[in-house]
C-alpha cells in the first residue's frame, strides 16, 4: 500500500516536473535517480550513487519513467545508459535482500520482475549504452534491450554472477540468458558465474558492439538511427514474436515466483553467503 501511493506520488510529481521542464524548452524530465531526456532520440540515465544499485525507490523510479515514455506516442526508442562514472549497474541492491523480512523481499521481488517484465517487452527500441561495470542485474537490464553497445574497457566486466554470490539467477534471467548467447555459453557462465571482459562478451555475443570509450554514446545514437528507420509496427510484431514466450512464462507464475524468491532468500545459508560477499565488498577497500 504504502509503496502504490509513493509510486503514485512519484508519477504525480514526475509529471509536473516534466511540464515544468518542457514550458522551460528543457525536454526533459527527471526523478532522484534517472533522469530523462527527450530531445533527440531518448536518453535515460541512472544516477543511483556510487554503484547504480537497483533499490526499491530505483527500481520505482526507473518503472516509472519508462511507463511515462511509453504513453508519449512521439518516443519510438530510448537509449539507457549511467550517469555513475565506471559503472553501468551494480545489479540488484544487496542490501534488499539481506538482513530484511519476507514481506519485504516479496515486495522487492515484484518490482524486479515488473521492471524487467517492461523493459523486455517494451514496444520501443531499446539501445543499451553500457559505459561501466555491469554485473548480475546490471547485466539484466542489457540484455532486455534489443542492441547493446559496450565500452572498451577491460576494467568494465558484464555477466550473470549470482552463482559467484551463492545465490542463483531465476529462471527468467536464465531463458533471456539463453536467448542471447545460446544454451552451452549460458550453462557454463551461468555456473562459472563469468564475468566478461568487453571484448569476451563481444565474442560470446553478450553484447553486440564494443567501441572505444568516448564513443559509446555517438555509436548506441548512430544505431537508434538505424532502428527508427524500421517501420514500428513490423518491428513491433517481430520482437513479440520473438520475445512473448519467454515473458509469458514469467506472466504465468509471477506469485509462485515471488514466494520462491522469498523462501530462497530467507533461508540462513543464503543470507550468511551474502553477508560473506559483502563483507568481500567492504575488505577489498580497505
Ligand atoms: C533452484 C532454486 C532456485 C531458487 C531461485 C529463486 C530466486 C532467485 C534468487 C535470487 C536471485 C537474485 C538475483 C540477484 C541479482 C543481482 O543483481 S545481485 C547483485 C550482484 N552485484 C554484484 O555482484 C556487484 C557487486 N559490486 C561490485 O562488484 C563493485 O561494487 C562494482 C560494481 C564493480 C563497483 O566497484 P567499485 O567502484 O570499486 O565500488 P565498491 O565496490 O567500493 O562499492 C561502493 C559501495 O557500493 C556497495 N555496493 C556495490 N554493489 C552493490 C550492490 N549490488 N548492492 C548494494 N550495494 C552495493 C559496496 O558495498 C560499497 O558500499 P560501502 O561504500 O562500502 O558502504
Amino acid at each position: 500500500m504504502a509503496l502504490a501511493a509513493a509510486r503514485r506520488l512519484l508519477l504525480h510529481a514526475g509529471s509536473r516536473l516534466g511540464r515544468r521542464e518542457a514550458v522551460d524548452g528543457a525536454r526533459r524530465f527527471a526523478n532522484k535517480r534517472v533522469l530523462v531526456e527527450t530531445e533527440g532520440p531518448a536518453v535515460m540515465k541512472l544516477r543511483n550513487p556510487p554503484v547504480n544499485s537497483l533499490s526499491l525507490e530505483c527500481l520505482t523510479e526507473f518503472t516509472i519513467s519508462l511507463e511515462k515514455l511509453e504513453n508519449d506516442k512521439s518516443i519510438r526508442g530510448v537509449i539507457l545508459t549511467s550517469e555513475c562514472p565506471g559503472i553501468f549497474s551494480a545489479g540488484l541492491d544487496l542490501l534488499e535482500m539481506y538482513g530484511r523480512n519476507p514481506a519485504h523481499y516479496a515486495e522487492y521481488w515484484k518490482n524486479v520482475q515488473e521492471l524487467w517484465l517492461r523493459l523486455y517487452t517494451s514496444n520501443m527500441i531499446l539501445v543499451s549504452a553500457i559505459n561501466g561495470a555491469s554485473p548480475a542485474g546490471g547485466c539484466l537490464l542489457a540484455l532486455c534491450c534489443d542492441y547493446r553497445v559496450m565500452a572498451d574497457n577491460p576494467k568494465y566486466t558484464i555477466g550473470l554472477n549470482e552463482s559467484l554470490l551463492g545465490i542463483v539467477a531465476p529462471f527468467w534471467f536464465k531463458d533471456m540468458y539463453v536467448n542471447t548467447i545460446g544454451h552451452r555459453e549460458a550453462e557454463r557462465a551461468l555456473q562459472l558465474g563469468t564475468l566478461f571482459s568487453p571484448a569476451e562478451a563481444l565474442k560470446v555475443g553478450v553484447v553486440d558492439e564494443v567501441v572505444p570509450e568516448d564513443q559509446v554514446h555517438s555509436k548506441a545514437r548512430s544505431v537508434m538511427t538505424k532502428w527508427l528507420a524500421i517501420p514500428d509496427h513490423s518491428r513491433q510484431l517481430t520482437k513479440n514474436m520473438m520475445r512473448k514466450a519467454t515473458a509469458d512464462n514469467l506472466i504465468k507464475q509471477r506469485e509462485a515466483d515471488i514466494q520462491n524468491f522469498t523462501s530462497f532468500i530467507s533461508k540462513d545459508s543464503i543470507q550468511k553467503s551474502l553477508h560473506m560477499y559483502l563483507e568481500k565488498l567492504k575488505q577489498k577497500k580497505g
